[in-house]
Order: structure tokens, then sequence, then C-alpha cells
């Protein structure tokens, strides 16, 4: 049973009710969407999370990448990162670890949420590889499934896979002129995979094969996305667009599975060029609910990534995109700090906002007439609860204080709102 197969059978379930009563919409509309495939609720029969909704027509979600790396492995860390993502109101949170033993890390991260959690599968199998046979590339398949269903028993919500590194996309990437390679580490590992041993991806060739495991346990299927470009320069590409077609074929061979599915998409795209990357990918996969990494829309901003990203998350959101992955000032640097992850979080949750505000949703659109309200009043304690992140503001207003108790320290006396008020205006 998946939340896909029940809502095909016109059954309503638990989750749908949460779903439809958060984004205050119609239960049976929603259970339509789920049937088609246009939305998709992460949730593992294995494991109590919250049910989040992403694709048409739901409020726009935002993920938290996390996890230790070969060059930091510090657990306490992570689990500050997991406490942020809670309490900022991240919708999702990617385990990314490599570092470690990752089976643990997994458990601690999953048992201090209850957010749906997003796995890599890949990145544990090549780490077993690499310290069984010595190389990343010496995974063999059994190694795959074998992670791969280990990690749906434990309860994990949705996983990122690279299907779509095929012989034929890894051509494409040989045959063109592409200046940046592979920066995606899951393609990375199955591009060396299918050139080292000139094979095809076992994700690909025994796709049916994957479904059956997914579906057992109604682990929603993150297309992964191997050939997106590392840089501007390399935007909207043939092996990114190569890839792109095969995700879509996926897509049809999920839902008649009855599989849960979404697709990811890039990376780093000039700005003139989001909307018809969102458009060709809405189009290609059959509005299957798109999981987008910033997009990035200059590659100048070391350290600043998240701004970045928030400019082309935005107009992503806008123009179809149902989840943002977040970006952090850390991309590109090193691996993120606690710190990073609030930066990013709230980047990424502004983009998410201005986007749903843009394209009229009426549960954004209340918390805007509210924070209007809340100025109008000068109730600051009311705009700091309206606010993404309360205690930045709170902090703020204290450092630079105003005698005027209802103004604040800008204009202080000068205060042009109350000003015009007192004349009663207003
Ligand atoms: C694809 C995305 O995954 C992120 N990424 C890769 N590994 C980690 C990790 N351990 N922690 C957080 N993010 C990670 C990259 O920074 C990129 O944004
Ligand atoms: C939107 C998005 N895209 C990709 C990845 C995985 O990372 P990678 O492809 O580098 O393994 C991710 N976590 N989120
Ligand atoms: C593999 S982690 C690095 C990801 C890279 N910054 C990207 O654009 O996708
Ligand atoms: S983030 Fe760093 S380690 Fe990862 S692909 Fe880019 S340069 Fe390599
Ligand atoms: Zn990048």
């Amino acid at each position: 049973m998946t939340q896909m197969t029940e809502a095909i059978k016109g059954n309503i379930t638990e989750e749908m009710k949460y779903v439809a009563e958060y984004e205050k919409m119609d239960v049976n509309e929603l259970r339509k969407l789920i049937a088609k495939g246009y939305v998709v609720i992460p949730k593992n029969v294995n494991r109590d999370t919250k049910p989040v909704g992403i694709g048409e027509g739901l409020s726009t979600k935002v993920n938290v990448n996390l996890g230790t790396s070969p060059d930091c492995i510090d657990m306490d860390s992570e689990l500050k990162k997991v406490a942020i993502s809670n309490k900022y109101g991240a919708d999702a949170i990617m385990d990314l670890s490599t570092g470690g033993n990752l089976p643990e890390i997994r458990k601690q991260i999953m048992s201090n949420t209850n957010l749906p959690i997003g796995t890599v599968p890949i990145y544990e199998v090549g780490a077993d590889a690499k310290s069984k046979y010595g190389k990343v590339v010496d995974m063999d398949e059994d190694l795959i499934f074998n992670v791969i269903e280990r990690q749906a028993k434990e309860g994990v919500d949705f996983m990122t896979l690279h299907c779509g590194i095929t012989k034929q996309s890894v051509q494409a990437l040989k045959n063109d002129e592409r200046v940046m390679g592979v920066v995606s580490r899951g393609g990375a590992f199955l591009t060396a995979y299918v050139m080292y041993h000139n094979k095809e991806n076992p994700l690909y060739q025994q796709f049916d094969y994957l479904l059956e495991i997914l579906k057992e346990h109604d682990v929603t299927l993150s297309l992964g996305d191997g050939m997106r470009p590392g840089c501007l320069v390399d935007n909207t590409d043939r092996p990114q667009i190569q890839e792109l077609i095969t995700l879509g074929e996926l897509v049809d061979r999920c839902r008649n599975a009855g599989v849960q599915v979404m697709v990811e998409g890039p990376g780093h795209v000039p700005y003139n060029n989001i909307s018809a990357n969102m458009k060709i990918q809405k189009t290609v996969c059959k509005n299957a609910p798109f999981y987008v990494l910033g997009p990035l829309v200059t590659d100048l901003a070391m350290g600043y990534d998240h701004i970045t990203s928030a400019i082309g998350g935005t107009l992503a959101a806008y123009s179809g995109a149902n989840f943002l992955c977040y970006v952090t000032p850390a991309e590109h640097v090193r691996l993120m700090k606690e710190e990073d992850v609030i930066d990013g979080l709230l980047a990424s949750k502004i983009a998410a906002q201005a986007a749903d505000v843009a394209k009229g949703s009426q549960i954004a659109w209340e918390k805007e007439k509210e924070m209007a309200k809340a100025r109008k009043e000068h109730d600051w304690e009311k705009q700091f609860e309206l606010s993404l992140n309360s205690e930045k503001p709170r902090e703020m207003r204290e450092e630079i204080p105003s005698k005027e108790e209802k103004a604040c320290s800008v204009c202080g006396d000068y205060c042009a709102l109350l000003m015009v008020e007192e004349l009663g205006k207003r």
C-alpha cells in the first residue's frame, strides 16, 4: 500500500486528511492530485512522522541538508542542525552523511525529529564498498539493493536515487563540451561505475526491482539529477536534458507501479533560463513534483550562496518547482556549521513565502495581512512572532532601542507612521 495506490482506489488516508487540513484544501481534491502523481506525501509505513504534502497546488516546501563528511564527524553538531531544522520550520531533512557509522548517525537523526527524512543510499553503498573492497566503484548490485532495502525498513521517507545516469547519459557527457564534469556526488559514484565497468547502472537496469522495494514501504522516490550543471556556463546543456528525458520515462513507470515519485533539478541556472527549465521539467515529467537545488543565479558569490539560491528559488517556485532544497553560505567552501543551517533555511523559507505570495496563495497572504496589521498597530511582539525568525529582530530592536516605545530607532521621535496617525487620518 502507498499513498498513491490508496488514492487511486478512492481511499482517503489519515495522512491525506492531515495534509488537506494544513493546506486548507478539500481532501478529495488532494486525493485526486496524489492519484495522478502530481502530489506526494513522503511517509514511510515503518515510521511515524508528520505528513508533508509536496506538489501542485500546495504551499512550497523547503528541505535542510545535513550530515557528516569524511573530514568532519561531529554527532553533537549534526543533532543541533536537526534541532535548528525543527525549530525554524524545515519541511524535511536529508541526511547526507558520508563519514562515521552511517546507520547509527541516521538512527540518531531520525529519533530527534518527526520531519520526513530523505537519504541518498548510494553514499552508504559507496562508503561500504570503499571500506570492504577498497574503492567506491567496487560496489555491486547486491550491495546497492541491500542498502536500499535496509534503509527502507529503517523508515527512510524519501530516497534520492540517480536512476537517470545511464550508458546513454554518460555518452552524452563525453560528447558535450561542458566546462565542469559531474558535480552531483551520487551522480559521480554511478557515472564512475558505468565508466569503470562499462556496465549499465543497476538502478536503471533493475528499475522494476527497485520499485518493488520502494512500494512495500511506501518510500517516495526522488529521481536524482546526476547530470545537473555545476556552473552557470553549463546550464541546460545536452547531458542535463538527456538525463531529464530518461527521468520522465521513469516517472511513468513509477506511476504505473503506484510508487510515489518526484524529480530533482538544478543547480546552477541563470535567472533568464529558470522558468524555461521548470516548464521543460514539468512537461517532460508530466507534472511530477519538482525538487530543485537552489537554483543559483551567479557563481561569483562564494560565502553568500544562500542568497543566490533564494533569488533563483523564488523564481523557480513561482514557475513550478514545489520543493526547495536549501543552500547555505558554506556551499562550495566547506561543510556547513550550525549557523549556516539557520541562514540557509531562512533564505529558503523566504524564497518559498515570496513565491507563494506571488502565486496568490491564500495561506501566504493571510500571514502577510496579519503582519501588516501588527505593523499598523505597533504591536512589536506580534511582528516578532509572525517573523520567520523571531529571535533575530527581537535582539536587534534591543541593540539600539527607541525612546518612543511605538517607534523604532530608525526615526524615533520622527516616526513617519506616528506623525500622520496622530492627526487622525488612519
Ligand atoms: C547536493 C547538496 O548536498 C549538499 N551536501 C552534501 N553533503 C552534505 C553534508 N554532509 N551535509 C550537508 N549538505 C551536504 C551539498 O552542499 C549540495 O548542496
Ligand atoms: C535537490 C537535490 N538535488 C540533489 C541532491 C543530492 O545530492 P547529489 O546529487 O549531489 O548526490 C539533493 N539532496 N537535493
Ligand atoms: C556534491 S556536493 C556539491 C554540489 C554542487 N555544489 C552542485 O551544484 O550541485
Ligand atoms: S562541494 Fe567540494 S567536495 Fe563536493 S563536489 Fe564540490 S568541490 Fe568537490
Ligand atoms: Zn554547485
